[in-house]
C-alpha cells in the first residue's frame, strides 16, 4: 500500500519512476524512498545534533524558544502544538524549527515567515542543519520534477517556484508513553507543503489514515525516507494528488525524527496546474495559505 521506491532510477529508469511516482500520490499520497541525494553521514550529524539539542538544559531551550520570535523557528516545548485543531488533546513532542536562512539587516525579514534562525550553543549544529536544509529542498525540487512530468508539464516548472522558499525542517522528539487518558505524540493532521521528506530512528508509531481506510502503521526501511504529499500540492494539482492523514502514537521508547517540509516561495501563486481541469479552488500566495494553516495548530488549547 506504501510503495518502496528506488531514487537511483530517476536516472537509470526515469520514465518508469514517474509512473510509479504518479500511483502512489494519487493513491495513499505516501512512499518510501531510498538511495536518496541526501548524504547518510549528513543525515547522522543531523540526527545526533537534534539529540544534542533536546538534551540541553531547560534555560538553554528557552532562551531559543519560538515564542521569542514572530516566525516560527526555535524550541518548541510539548504542548506548544495540537496538531489536531478539533480535539483538546495536546502532543507530547518537542519540536525545533529551522527555516530559510537571513541575516538579520535582510531586507525580507519582516515578511510573513521571513526572519533569522535562532541557534542553539552547539559546535557544528548551524552549518549542519543549514547543509541539511538545502540538501532537502533540491532532494523535493527533484521529485516535483519528475511529478511535472508526471503531469505533462516541463520538469523544470516548479524550480524557479521553490528557489528562496517557505520550507521548514523540523527536529522531532517524543517521550515514551506514560498511559496517561489522551495521550497523543502527534495528533492526526495532514501536512500543509508540498512534499513531506521525513527519517526517523526506527521506533514506531507513525501511522497513516487513507480515504476510507483505517489506521495502518508505516513500516520503517532503514536508509529510506518517508515522503508524502501535503494540502498545498494537493490543491495545486487540482485534487489530483492526496495528502493524507498521518499521526504519531505515544511510542514505547523514546522516538527521533527529522521532518522537512518542502514549500514553495512565499508570491507563488497556488492555482490549478495547467492541464488539471477546472480550478476548485481560487488562487493563493503560498504564503497566504501557510499563514491561514499554522493560525491553527498553534491557537491555545489550554488555559495557560
Ligand atoms: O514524527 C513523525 O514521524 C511524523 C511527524 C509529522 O507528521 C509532522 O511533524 O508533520
Ligand atoms: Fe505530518
Amino acid at each position: 500500500m506504501i510503495p518502496l521506491l528506488d531514487w537511483t532510477r530517476a536516472r537509470s529508469d526515469r520514465a518508469g519512476l514517474v509512473a510509479d511516482l504518479g500511483a502512489a500520490v494519487r493513491g495513499t499520497g505516501f512512499f518510501l524512498l531510498k538511495n536518496s541525494d541526501i548524504d547518510p553521514d549528513l543525515r547522522t550529524r543531523v540526527l545526533n545534533l537534534s539529540d544534542a539539542v533536546f538534551a540541553l538544559p531547560e534555560g538553554e531551550k528557552e532562551a531559543v524558544a519560538i515564542s521569542n520570535t514572530p516566525h516560527y523557528r526555535g524550541w518548541a516545548r510539548p504542548g506548544v502544538e495540537s496538531l489536531d485543531e478539533t480535539r483538546g488533546e495536546v502532543d507530547t513532542k518537542q519540536t525545533f524549527n529551522i527555516g530559510y536562512d537571513l541575516a538579520p539587516n535582510d531586507p525580507r525579514v519582516g515578511e510573513p515567515f521571513r526572519g533569522p534562525n535562532q541557534w542553539p550553543p552547539l559546535p557544528g549544529f548551524r552549518e549542519k542543519m543549514l547543509a541539511y536544509y538545502d540538501a532537502a529542498q533540491a532532494q523535493g525540487v527533484a521529485i516535483l520534477s519528475l511529478l511535472a512530468e508526471d503531469l505533462g508539464l516541463p520538469p523544470d516548472h516548479f524550480a524557479p517556484l521553490f528557489d528562496a522558499p517557505l520550507s521548514a525542517l523540523r527536529l522531532l522528539h517524543y517521550p515514551p508513553a506514560t498511559g496517561a487518558a489522551g495521550e497523543i505524540g502527534a495528533g492526526a493532521h495532514t501536512d500543509y507543503g508540498a512534499i513531506t521528506l521525513l527519517m526517523t530512528d526506527g521506533e514506531p508509531g507513525l501511522q497513516v489514515r487513507p480515504r476510507g481506510g483505517d489506521w495502518t502503521d508505516v513500516p520503517h526501511v532503514p536508509g529510506a525516507y518517508v515522503v508524502n504529499i501535503g494540502d498545498c500540492l494537493m490543491r495545486w494539482s487540482n485534487d489530483i494528488y492526496v495528502s493524507t492523514p498521518h499521526r504519531v502514537l505515544p511510542p514505547a521508547r523514546t522516538r527521533r525524527s527529522v521532518a522537512f517540509f518542502v514549500e514553495a516561495n512565499p508570491d507563488a501563486l497556488v492555482t490549478a496546474l495547467p492541464g488539471t481541469g477546472a480550478a476548485k479552488y481560487p488562487p493563493i500566495r503560498a504564503a497566504d495559505y501557510l499563514a491561514s494553516r499554522l493560525d491553527a495548530t498553534y491557537a491555545p488549547k489550554v488555559p495557560t
